[in-house]
């Protein structure tokens, strides 16, 4: 993977950008670019569930993509819709882009040449698989680009991921379904590590205020610590894990041959193979 730590870019686009579904993902990623100057009159969102808020900052934002006005000629279309909502969406955001407008999808699964085949092989199309942390700004997006994406649409594509986190490119797409395994579903096996762990300090007496409280800030701090050191993740583990401690009682069951490993295995495999199957 290449480019990992792409400095985020300001947004003086001279054209507008279109962002297609502005749920979680779309959200947080139109925030971010509103954060790194994106002026609110440049922004176009089509969303059918509204954003009132989003049209009281002056953003335009449509109910469907019909009132997308003729001739829009958006700099880029970013889609963040689900990938079952696909087949609905594409056939008319083919007649909506402009013959210079970067397609850029974060939908999981649909692969480069279903939007090169409904905008047209000569369409220059990105696919990103970004994570929620990007509402925070600390999100982790990997990109792969289309055959007909140059090098400007490639740095416009980095930029408006890298307005929400760090980024990384990778030229196999098929490695964007174990991304999306990994990083792209990676915040809720982290947030299911808080749950648990505030179960089992309940189960043995903590109240389930403290036992949270504990969860969170435990993963939370350990996230922060294992960013901003240098050491690396075997070795922060090991700082915690007196010879003989208590730490390493736990270690030995979660180390264990059918421990962890074993299990994480099985859950990215799953995932992985599960948006080879979105790719329809
Ligand atoms: N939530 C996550 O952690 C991540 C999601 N993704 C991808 O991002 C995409 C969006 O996911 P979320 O934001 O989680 O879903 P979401 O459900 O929060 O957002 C999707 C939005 O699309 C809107 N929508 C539905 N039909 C539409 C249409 N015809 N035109 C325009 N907008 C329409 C919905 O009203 C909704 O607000 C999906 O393809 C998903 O695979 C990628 C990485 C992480
Ligand atoms: O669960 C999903 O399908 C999406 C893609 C990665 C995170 N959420």
């Amino acid at each position: 993977m290449t480019g990992e730590a792409a400095p985020a870019q300001g947004f003086a686009l001279d054209r507008p950008l279109l962002l297609i579904g502005c749920g979680k993902m779309g959200g947080a990623m139109l925030e971010g670019w509103l954060a790194r100057g994106l002026s609110p009159e440049k922004a176009f969102v089509v969303e059918p569930a509204g954003a009132p808020a989003l049209a009281a900052r002056g953003i335009t934002v449509l109910s469907s993509l019909d009132e997308v006005p003729a001739g829009l000629d958006p700099a880029a279309i970013v889609v963040a819709v689900k990938p079952q909502t696909m087949d609905k969406v594409l056939p008319v955001l083919a007649g909506i882009a402009g013959p210079r407008s970067l397609v850029l999808s974060i939908a999981a699964g649909k692969r480069l040449a279903l939007f090169e085949g409904a905008f047209g092989a000569g369409t220059p199309v990105v696919r990103a698989m970004p994570n929620t942390p990007a509402a925070v700004g600390r999100g982790m997006t990997v990109l792969v680009a289309g055959g007909a994406a140059g090098a400007m649409d490639c740095d416009l594509a980095g930029r408006l991921c890298a307005a929400v986190g760090e980024i990384g490119w990778v030229e196999d797409e098929a490695l964007i379904d174990v991304v999306t395994a990994l990083s792209g579903g990676g915040p809720a096996y982290v947030f299911l590590m808080i749950e648990v762990l505030a179960k089992a300090g309940e189960k043995l007496g903590l109240s389930p205020d403290l036992a949270m409280r504990l969860a969170r800030q435990t993963v939370s701090g350990s996230g922060e610590l294992a960013r901003l050191s240098s050491e690396p993740a075997d070795q922060l583990r090991r700082n915690v894990t007196s010879p003989a401690g208590t730490t390493e009682r736990a270690l030995n069951v979660l180390m264990a041959a059918d421990g962890l490993q074993p299990l994480f295995d099985r859950a990215i495999e799953a995932a992985t193979a599960r948006s080879r199957e979105l790719a329809g």
